[in-house]
Parts: C-alpha cells; structure tokens; sequence
C-alpha cells in the first residue's frame, strides 16, 4: 500500500468520523470526505457534528469535500450507507492511486441481491475490496470504549495491513479471510434486531427477545453457511456478537426502530431521521434464502411487516404456530 501513514473515509456520518478518529489514534493522518460542502466546511472549522454529538474529530483529521484528496491514501474506509456503496465506489474507482477499499457498511445491496465486496468489486474493479464488521456502536469507538470488530480481505497479508492502520488500545482489530461470513453476520443481524425491537416494544417479555436472538443466529448461521461464510466467523464477532449487541440495546437504530413498530408507529413514522439498514435489507436477505431454500421465517415476517402484509399480532401468531421441529 501506498503512503502508508494517510487513511481516507468517504462518508462523514457518525461511523465515518468515529472510524477517522480511530485511524488517527493509531498513528494516521485522516483524511475524511463528504459529499455535503457546507456541512464538511463546519465540520472542519468546529470538528464537530450533530452525527455524532459530544463527539470532536482529531485533529490529525482533514475534512473536506474533496474527493481527490483521497487519492494518495493507503487505503479508504466507505462509511456511506449499504444502498450508497455503489454511488461512492464509482466516484472514488478513477481517483489516483490504487487504494484498497474497505466496506464499513453492513447491508445488502437491494434489486442486485450484492454483498458489500461485490459491490465495491464491480463499481472500483481496479482496486481490492476488504470488508469491516462487528459489534461496534460508533459513540462507543468514539469514546475510546473497549470494541473488538473484524476485518476480512481474500489476501490474508492485506487484511492484516488493513488491520494495523485501525488497531488502537481500545480498539482491537481481528484479520480474516472469510470476507463472506464477516459481510454477512453484519447485513443479517440488523433485520434481525428488527424483530427483537418490534418485541421489546410490544411488550411481549425478556424471553420472547431471547427466543427471537437464538432463533435469529439460526437463521443467520443457515443463511450464512448456504452462502459460503464459515461457521467459526458467524459465531465470533461480525455475527454472534453484532447480533446480540444490536439485538439488546435501544442504542442500536435498528433495534429502536422495531421498538417503535411494536409501540405501533407506522413504518414511515419509524424510519424518519435515522439510519435503520434492516430496513432496506430485509427484501434483499429474504429473497436471497427464497432462492437458495434456506429457511428464516423471523426475517420473513420482518419483510412482511415492513411490506405492510402482516402485524405484530399476525407475526407473532405465524411464528408460533409454525409446525413442532427439532432443534437445528
Ligand atoms: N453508527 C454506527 O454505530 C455504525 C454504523 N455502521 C454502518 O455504517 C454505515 C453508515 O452508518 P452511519 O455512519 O451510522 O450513518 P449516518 O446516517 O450517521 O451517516 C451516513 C452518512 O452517509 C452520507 N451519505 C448518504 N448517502 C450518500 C451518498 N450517496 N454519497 C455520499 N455520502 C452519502 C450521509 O450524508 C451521512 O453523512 C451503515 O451501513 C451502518 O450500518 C457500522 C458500524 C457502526
Ligand atoms: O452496527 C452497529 C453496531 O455494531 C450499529 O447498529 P445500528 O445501525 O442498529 O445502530
């Protein structure tokens, strides 16, 4: 990799600034890009923004609405949303350079039924493609928090380089080559904590959220082994461990936006203002297992709820009542 102490971020939301300030704090000069002029003119001048209250960007990160100021990174993190991967890796494929791209993202894409690595090969097909995931809220790396993620490339060597230009003292870093499984467990788990959000907020107890996770990782575990993911990566921290923070916190987006479903807001009322990626996945993963004969009747009836086909009453009634089976 070229200049190897430059890091660029393309996507100045809360992920983006909280991956910035982890790239400086393990020794980088960050360059963070958004698309938004004036928005990136503040956040220059104050290091600051409502994407990421309380938090302030280091100041070995550049913000700026530039793109060509990623060209001489080493690398770059795309931390714009699953469904705006594309868009950002076809602005940044002609820059200078040859910048491996790290999707930071966790979705899949819709109408293309693509995985995030995909998508950055066929937009950016110049450049490597390297996926990051695992249980991580970005107030929490933010605030120097323990987390522990992973990131996984096809080329061992590079993804543990990837790995030292993120792996911090409170940030740790695990390398993997099961780009597959780690992409996976992050788009699955966010449709998934869908379902245990619409739960908590129906009210329908602690042991239906934790029949819901445990039903929900085989669900993840059978979607992930039929699409080539190793069992030992869906059972670390890109599936098991994002599944269970993502499915028990009100602090993920995902989870409060089931949580307002189960109060009984409308999908639109639900959704308003922030980012819930389960949302735009759940076709995507649902028509995918059709495709394949995986079973994953908790994401169905998160589908059919978003589609308006089913309530929380008739999800529940249908999960129930789906014929005795063994444990599997
Ligand atoms: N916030 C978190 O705790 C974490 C988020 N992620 C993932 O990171 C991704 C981004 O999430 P957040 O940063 O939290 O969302 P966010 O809503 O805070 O920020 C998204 C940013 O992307 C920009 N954006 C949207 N469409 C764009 C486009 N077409 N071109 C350029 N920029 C565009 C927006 O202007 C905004 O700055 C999601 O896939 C999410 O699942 C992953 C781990 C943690
Ligand atoms: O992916 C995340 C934590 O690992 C963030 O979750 P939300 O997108 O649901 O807030």
């Amino acid at each position: 990799m070229a200049s190897e102490s430059v890091v660029g971020v393309a996507g100045a939301g809360a992920w983006g600034m909280a991956l910035a300030n982890a790239a400086a704090a393990a020794g980088s000069e960050v360059v963070l890009w958004g698309r938004d002029r004036a928005g990136m003119a503040a956040l220059a001048a104050t290091k600051a923004s409502d994407r990421l209250p309380g938090v302030r960007l280091a100041d070995r990160v550049t913000a700026t609405a530039d793109l060509g100021a990623l060209g001489p990174c080493a690398a770059i993190l795309v931390a714009t949303p699953a469904q705006a991967t594309r868009e950002t890796a076809e602005r940044l494929a002609p820059l200078a350079g040859s910048a491996p791209l790290v999707a930071c993202a966790k979705g899949i894409e819709r109408g293309s039924h693509a995985f995030m690595t995909e998508v950055l090969r066929q937009a950016a097909p110049g450049r490597a493609a390297a996926i990051l995931s695992g249980p991580s809220f970005a107030a929490d790396v933010a605030a120097g928090l323990p987390t522990a993620v992973t990131l996984a490339a096809a080329d061992d060597a590079l993804a543990r380089s990837l790995c030292r230009l993120l792996h911090g003292p409170n940030l740790r870093l695990y390398h993997s080559t099961d780009v597959r499984g780690v992409e996976i467990g992050g788009a699955a788990k966010n449709v998934l904590a869908i379902a245990c959000g619409v739960a908590a907020g129906r009210g329908l107890g602690a042991s239906a959220v934790a029949a819901l996770v445990a039903r929900g990782f085989a669900e993840l575990r059978r979607f992930g082994e039929a699409f080539g993911a190793r069992s030992q990566t869906l059972m670390g921290l890109s599936g098991l461990g994002d599944l269970v923070l993502t499915c028990s916190s009100p602090q993920s987006r995902n989870f409060a936006f089931g949580l307002a479903l189960g109060r009984g807001e409308s999908v639109g009322r639900a959704g308003a203002g922030r980012l819930a990626e389960g949302a735009f996945t759940a076709r995507a993963l649902t028509e995918m297992a059709r495709a394949r004969g995986v079973d994953m009747p908790i994401a169905t009836c998160v589908e059919a709820l978003l589609e308006g086909a089913l309530d929380v009453e008739g999800a529940a009634r249908a999960l129930l009542g789906r014929p005795q089976r063994g444990e599997e």
